[in-house]
């Protein structure tokens, strides 16, 4: 797989001119862009269509979760707008996963459904508030198997969790990872992280990576690294 296809930079901005002033700092580095909740709900779909017009693939994080009817309407709707991934949430079940790829199924060119599995920003007294007792693993790959089982594409999960899901019934699914963090680098609110070179010899698809660049004093320079890395990573 071509690294350019394995990095995912997350434009997480207010604004379309604070976004795009980023984007033209990456200097063509990257292939891959992900509007997120921040960004989507103040620029709404021009936004994602403005970086398609400019070459990017786009995924689109909306974490969707709501009942199968809702659900499915969304999907409709943010189907349309170009992107090629766009992201539910797992926890919504079954029915709901499945109402949702069943949307996409009759769209014309319809994104790639992911469901997130446990956010990466969650450790185990996170999970335990919610009820949760299980470790994070142990419930990734419970969610991963379902999800799969329901019809979605690929997964989002941490880095710690692809090994597991490899060796179980959602192996084929896409693995789609954020939490990756340079060596020593400060975790910020993540808290299930690894380097992108670990995340991709442990099997991952693609990385998705937001601070590391769009903080960097140099974005273009940070993006380029990663995908080195990643190269070196995939070729080891
Ligand atoms: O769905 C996601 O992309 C996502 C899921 C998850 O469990 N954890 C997670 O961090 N993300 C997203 O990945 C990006 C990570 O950003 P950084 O922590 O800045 O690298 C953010 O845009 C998050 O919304």
């Amino acid at each position: 797989m071509d690294p350019l296809d394995r990095l995912i930079v997350a434009l997480d901005y207010p604004s379309r001119a604070e976004a795009m002033a980023f984007v033209d700092r990456l200097d063509g580095t990257v292939r891959w862009l992900k509007v997120g909740l921040e960004l989507y709900l103040a620029e709404g779909r021009p936004m994602v269509e403005a970086l398609r017009e400019r070459g990017f693939e786009v995924f689109l994080d909306l974490k969707l979760h709501d009942i199968p009817n809702t659900v499915a309407g969304a999907v409709r709707s943010a189907g349309a707008c170009g992107a090629a991934l766009l992201t539910l949430h797992a926890a919504g079940g079954p029915a709901m996963l499945a109402a949702a790829a069943e949307a996409a199924s009759k769209l014309a060119s319809p994104p790639r459904l992911l469901a997130v599995t446990v956010l990466t920003s969650m450790d185990a007294a996170q999970l335990r508030a919610i009820g949760i007792e299980a470790e994070a693993r142990e419930h990734v790959v419970r969610l991963g198997e379902m999800a799969v089982a329901a019809g979605v594409n690929g997964l989002v999960c941490s880095p710690e969790e692809i090994i597991p899901l490899r060796s179980s019934s959602a192996q084929d699914a896409r693995l789609v990872v954020p939490g990756i963090r340079p060596a020593g680098a400060v975790k910020d609110d993540q808290s299930r992280i690894a380097t992108a070179g670990d995340a991709i010899r442990y099997g991952a698809d693609m990385l998705v990576v937001g601070r590391p660049i769009t903080r960097a004093s140099d974005p273009a320079a940070a993006a380029a690294a990663l995908i080195e890395e990643v190269r070196a990573a995939q070729t080891a």
